[in-house]
């Protein structure tokens, strides 16, 4: 579905990433983790066109996307959340949404004043498939599709960027540490969306960053270790948790001796 081949970034004299290469499949969850700045939104903001690779390919389905603009990513089907929130906080819940399937409508401003019919239908359709969309991702959050986005607290505003990534109906979805700032039971309903998400989206592939290594554990079919801008490992979490490199880049060495 999406794979990289030798990505490269340098910014001035930093080497963000060096060679990297990964493959995600159809369907599958790809865990990515690895300490502070080990080039995991690196690899993200690559894929979604933010960044120009120094060097490397990103393809989506065969077909390469380096030099794409990020709106036209969007509209080839990733999508993304990310690590700071970027919720229109004074608009609605459901308004976010339907800002999400922006890359899936074709009225602009000129309908707007000119095809007002044509208009005004498109976003009814838009806003239908919103409120349908955040039934299916948490049902507590359509119930509160009119409240403003900035009064949510901050797992509710977590899943709605989830909501509105999906909005454009991606074929890939990123999640950039969906999982920060909440404690255990955010956490453990978090993966249970997740998991609702997949279920209903069996073609859906994610890749996601997290740190918390119980959902690292538990959700991820297999886990890419990034450290210093470079791939450690990649393989099944019960797999890679056991190489010394990685348990050393996490834990520092003398305590992975005793891991
Ligand atoms: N726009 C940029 N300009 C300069 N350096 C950058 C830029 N973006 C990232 N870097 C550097 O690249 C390296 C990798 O950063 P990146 O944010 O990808 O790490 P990360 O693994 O996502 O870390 P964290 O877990 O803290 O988010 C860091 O040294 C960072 O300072």
């Amino acid at each position: 579905m999406l794979s990289g081949e030798g990505l490269t970034m340098r910014f001035g004299g930093i080497v963000a990433m060096a060679e990297v290469s990964f493959e995600l499949r159809r369907g599958e969850i790809l865990g990515i983790i690895g300490p502070n700045g080990a080039g995991k939104s690196t690899l993200l903001n690559i894929v979604t066109g933010i960044y120009r690779p120094s060097s490397g390919e990103v393809w989506l389905e065969g077909e390469r996307l380096n030099g794409i603009p990020s709106h036209r990513i969007v509209s080839r089907g990733i999508a993304r959340t990310f690590q700071s929130s970027r919720l229109f906080t004074d608009l609605s819940v459901l308004d976010n949404v339907i800002i999400g399937r922006h890359s899936r409508t074709r009225s602009g401003v000129f309908d707007a004043i000119f095809r007002r019919g044509r208009a005004d239908r498109e976003l009814a359709e838009s806003a239908a498939i919103a409120e349908e969309l955040l039934k299916g991702v948490s049902r507590d959050l359509f119930d509160q599709r009119h409240r403003a986005a900035g009064e949510l607290p901050q797992a509710d505003r977590r899943r709605l960027e989830i909501a509105r990534a999906l909005a454009s109906e991606p074929k890939v979805l990123l999640l950039d540490e969906p999982s920060s700032g909440m404690d255990d039971a955010d956490t453990d309903a978090l993966m249970d969306d997740i998991r609702a998400i997949c279920a209903a989206r069996p073609e859906l592939s994610m890749m996601i960053i997290e740190h918390d290594m119980r959902l690292v554990a538990a959700l991820p079919h297999r886990v890419m270790v990034l450290d210093y801008g470079q791939k450690l490992a990649d393989g099944p979490y019960e797999e890679i948790r056991r190489i010394p490199r990685v348990q050393e880049a996490y834990l520092g060495r003398k305590a992975a001796q005793h891991a």
